[in-house]
């Protein structure tokens, strides 16, 4: 399906919508533990991944109307009757495929065209570290998986610059472990407030990981058992960068976003960016409200070594600013859905924007008159559709987004709420 955005302005009040992160962590959790209430979760395709391997493995996932009820596998998992099927989902991927190491036998794990060329490579080596079995069927460190168990513990080497999802799928799986885990980060870390993301909801299951001098560790024989049987999501920073930059872009009377509290998402950073680059945002971190209305931007340089996710939005809004943008440390968004380095500059040069790609880096001369409407490539992308979106509010003439149903992975009704802030959006 495409959208045809036109120029137009929003304006309002608009939710976050719930953290996919800590969805996905609080529902495996949930299945390691007896089970647990999961409360304002994100329900999309991506958790929707995670809620079918906890199923497989012995546990089952009861939808109602703003929370779901878990019940859990309890500890180490059964062997699951059929493939798991992780769709687009790479946190899924990563987090379940340390769970099959916990197992006494085989789980085969796959996904769809963009998450079997992502790299698993790292997590496999480190569970063969730990003497479980885990291999890639074409032997190229992507899936189809074949993982299993069951693991004790032990000591692993990792690199830290490819996913920090392997760094929170050894946490998880590691507190059931007899022996625990000891992780050592053979490179810096990438990605990092991920990690934190991880611990925090571990502490909420009554499991403790931490940080060592040289990586994390996490103690075996450790049992998940959430306080009062209930976890409850906080909003989403990754899907609340697109909100906000819509409103420094295009919200001439303000845009106000609800349940944007404080947490240890690192993403939260786009409030630094938008006020850096001269946007007019106030963020109450007591009510959980930014506001934000159409302001000036000026182009800035900033690293997106502990916020990938955050990359496309900031492409669109240094195509928009003043000067020059320059955005920093991002080989490891070449890692995700899609090359999002190079899909942004290829996407955002059809619009008419000056974009210089270098491997882990991507400067974009801005400029108010820039876009200009284009059909463009949501390359089966959420945050390409959306962000791109983002762009054709302030781009001249109409802008065609392509593959517009990706946004169900992580912000299923995205599109219904840039109409209802008042976009000039068709979908056909
Ligand atoms: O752990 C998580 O929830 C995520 C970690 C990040 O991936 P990497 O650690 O692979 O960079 C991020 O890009 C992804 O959207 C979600
Ligand atoms: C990269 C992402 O997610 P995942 O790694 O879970 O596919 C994302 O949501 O941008």
């Amino acid at each position: 399906m495409d959208a045809d955005v036109s120029q137009s302005t929003v304006g309002g009040s608009v939710q976050a919508p719930p953290s996919k992160s800590y969805t996905h962590r609080a529902i495996l959790a949930a299945g390691y533990a007896d089970g647990a209430t999961v409360t304002d979760p994100l329900v999309s395709a991506d958790t929707k991944a995670t809620m079918r391997a906890v199923a497989a493995y012995g546990g089952a996932v009861e939808r109602h109307e703003d929370s779901l009820d878990v019940e859990g596998f309890d500890g180490r998992p059964d062997i699951p009757e059929d493939v798991i099927d992780c769709a687009n989902s790479g946190t899924t991927m990563r987090l379940v495929t340390a769970t099959a190491g916990l197992g006494d036998g085989l789980t085969v794990l796959t996904g769809d065209n963009s998450l079997r060329s992502r790299p698993q490579g790292p997590l496999l080596d480190a569970l063969s570290q730990l003497d479980g079995r885990a291999e890639s069927t074409r032997a190229n460190g992507q899936a189809p998986l074949v993982v299993g168990g069951p693991i004790d513990g032990g000591s692993v080497s990792i690199p830290g610059d490819v996913s920090s999802q392997y760094i929170t799928a050894l946490l998880m799986a590691g507190a059931i472990t007899d022996d625990g885990i000891e992780i050592d980060l053979e490179t810096e870390l990438k990605s990092a407030p991920y990690v934190d993301i991880t611990i925090e909801v571990l502490e909420a299951f009554g499991v403790d990981a931490h940080t060592t001098e040289s990586g994390f560790s996490v103690a075996g024989g450790q049992s998940y058992d959430p306080e009062g049987g209930e976890y409850t999501v906080p909003g989403d920073f990754s899907s609340i960068s697109y909100l906000l930059a819509m409103g420094a872009l295009a919200a001439p009377d303000g845009l106000t976003v609800t349940g944007a509290y404080p947490s240890a998402q690192g993403d939260s950073a786009i409030v630094d960016v938008l006020q850096e680059m001269g946007a007019d945002l106030t963020w109450d971190r007591d009510a959980g409200e930014i506001h934000v209305s159409r302001s000036g931007l000026t182009g800035i340089e900033v690293s997106v070594a502990d916020t990938p996710d955050l990359l496309p939005t900031i492409t669109v809004l240094g195509a928009v600013a003043d000067g020059t943008t320059t955005i920093t440390d991002a080989e490891h968004v070449r890692y995700k859905e899609t090359d999002r380095v190079s899909a942004m500059a290829e996407e955002l040069t059809a619009m008419g924007a000056s974009v210089e790609e270098e491997h882990d880096t991507l400067t974009i001369h801005g400029g108010e008159s820039t876009l200009s409407g284009a059909t463009v490539d949501g390359r089966a992308d959420h945050r390409i559709v959306m962000s791109l979106s983002v762009a054709g509010l302030v781009a001249e003439g109409a802008t065609t987004v392509e593959g517009i149903e990706h946004v169900d992975v992580s912000f299923p009704d995205f599109f219904d709420v840039l109409v209802g802030l008042g976009a000039s959006v068709s979908r056909e």
